[in-house]
């Protein structure tokens, strides 16, 4: 089991947003996370690269328990787990293919010509190899958001957690990050954790899925388990429908 929550907990302040949270992902799954606004799933995973630490509880990556790893030791674990953030990070000052070879120059030391040559082999894994050129500005949301997953592969994680990667795409590049990420995990192997609220992505490309309630979690299945679930509250959020028992 690469990565496994155990029990965690975080509260900010009086505020207990994860309460009691388990989970264990398999290797090269595609592994959705589910649930209302505010309910914690951006801070689970930011748990997972130390950019939060829980109050207690444990996690464990490739059978490292890390999240009491120092913040030196966490930066061998940040290379095996990248984070594609909700909103792209990208440089603007720099074209799309300037910003996947950095990461290729700053923590593997490649020449400009050989970083510059495999930013192209990156950009052409998202489809994105006509783009090189281009600043991030002249973009629109879903090449910028394929650019930084471009980015986040260049140092070959196993790992790769998406904070909700289609909000704000239209549905045509949507279903084209959908359809990426799904070939991270079939064409490399890769083991993706994805926050998500789109239930077409949900319904499409996951292999799991787990929802958070209230501090917890209310079900893990598959896709075809979760549309079978009786249980009312997750019925109605898959449904999405503003009449029933589910509690904001
Ligand atoms: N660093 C922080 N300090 C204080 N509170 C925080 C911090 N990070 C998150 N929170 C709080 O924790 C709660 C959960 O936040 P989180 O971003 O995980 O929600 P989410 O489930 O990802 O929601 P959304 O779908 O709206 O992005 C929110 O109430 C948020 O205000």
């Amino acid at each position: 089991m690469p990565i496994q929550f155990k029990h965690l907990r975080k509260a900010f302040g009086p505020k207990v947003v994860l309460d009691d949270v388990s989970i264990d992902v398999n290797d090269g799954e595609c592994f959705f996370v589910i649930g209302g606004s505010g309910v914690g799933k951006s801070v689970l995973i930011k748990h997972l690269i130390g950019l939060l630490r829980p109050d207690s509880g444990e996690i464990w990556l490739d059978g490292q328990e890390v999240s009491r790893l120092s913040e030196a030791d966490f930066h061998p674990v940040r290379k095996r787990c990248a984070m594609v953030f909700q909103s792209s990070t990208l440089f603007d000052s720099m074209t799309c293919e300037e910003n996947v070879a950095l990461p290729l120059r700053m923590h593997r030391g490649l020449s400009l010509r050989d970083a510059r040559v495999e930013a192209r082999r990156r950009l052409e894994q998202v489809h994105m190899e006509a783009f090189g050129d281009r600043y991030p500005a002249e973009l629109g949301d879903g090449m910028r958001k394929r650019v930084a997953i471009a980015r986040a592969l260049t140092l070959e994680p196993r790992y790769v957690l998406f904070d909700e990667p289609t909000t704000s795409l239209d549905p045509v590049s949507a279903r084209r990050v959908d359809q990426m990420i799904r070939e991270l995990c079939d064409r490399l192997g890769v083991t993706a954790i994805v926050v998500s609220h789109d239930l077409t992505s949900i319904f499409t490309i996951a292999d799991r899925i787990a929802m958070l309630y209230k501090g917890r979690v209310r079900v893990v299945g598959t896709p075809e388990e979760l549309r079978r679930t009786e249980d009312p509250v997750v019925r109605q959020f898959i449904e999405g429908r503003s009449e029933g028992p589910y509690e904001t």
